[in-house]
């Protein structure tokens, strides 16, 4: 299975003046937990790092210190993770049939999420990882006044990994070059071109490290491990 990483945002939310992905937990830099997870994960035989070719030096001694021994190739980032992504699925060997995309900055994942992916992707055409949702979620118009309160029921967080047939991903990713869609996650492409995206249980320790407050919950779940 092929892995293609997005790890080329600036980290606006978490504050600093580089890619977050480089900051440490548990004294090791974000993205090298990441790697580990993909490394230690036996469905996975091919890592793609999107990143900013500016990281790449840190990218690439950390790769080299983790003695990472499947092949690992560095892929430009794009302005957006959607533009990432794209720029991912062009640099995949003609050979892939599927991937799964993981952003670098869910951190925790376990190998066994990434190869449970990688297995149910086997036979359908997209899934994410995602969790129920636990919270009641509220829909506020711009003056701060609620609108509705959906159906928990109905509710899942989306995680990462997400997992495609890589043909149908590439055209999804270029209809949505074409309309000007901006998506969040690669599978808002295939619900909006009407392509059925499986959910499979997602992890609730797999938080994506956004702000300084996900740093503390990071250091404390690895902890814990
Ligand atoms: N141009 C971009 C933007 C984001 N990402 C990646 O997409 C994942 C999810 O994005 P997010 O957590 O939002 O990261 P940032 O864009 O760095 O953060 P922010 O939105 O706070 O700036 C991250 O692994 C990030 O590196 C990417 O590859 N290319
Ligand atoms: C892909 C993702 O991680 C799913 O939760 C997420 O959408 C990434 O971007 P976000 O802008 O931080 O939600």
């Amino acid at each position: 299975m092929h892995l293609l990483i997005p790890a080329a945002g600036t980290g606006k939310r978490m504050g600093g003046t580089r890619n977050k992905l480089l900051l440490q937990v548990r004294s090791q830099p974000i993205i090298a937990w990441t790697l580990k997870a993909a490394a230690a994960a036996s469905a996975i035989k091919w890592i793609g790092i999107i990143s900013q070719p500016v990281d790449w030096p840190d990218f690439k001694a950390i790769v080299a210190d983790l003695n990472v021994t499947k092949p690992v190739e560095f892929i430009p980032g794009g302005s957006s993770r959607q533009e990432s992504v794209y720029n991912g699925l062009q640099a995949l060997p003609d050979t892939a049939e599927h991937v799964l995309i993981h952003d670098g900055a869910r951190c925790l994942v376990t190998p066994d999420l990434l190869n449970s992916c990688a297995q149910a992707i086997q036979e359908c055409s997209g899934l994410i990882a995602a969790v129920p949702v636990k919270d009641t979620i509220k829909v506020v118009d711009k003056h701060g006044i609620i609108q509705t309160t959906p159906d928990r029921q109905q509710l899942w967080a989306a995680q990462t990994p997400q997992g495609f047939n890589v043909n149908l991903l590439k055209q999804c990713h270029a209809q949505g070059l074409r309309q000007g869609w901006e998506v969040t996650d690669d599978a808002a492409l295939f619900e909006r071109c009407g392509i059925e995206v499986r959910i499979v249980p997602g992890e609730e320790t797999n938080l994506k490290v956004t702000t300084p407050q996900d740093l503390a919950m990071a250091e404390f779940i690895l902890s814990q491990r």
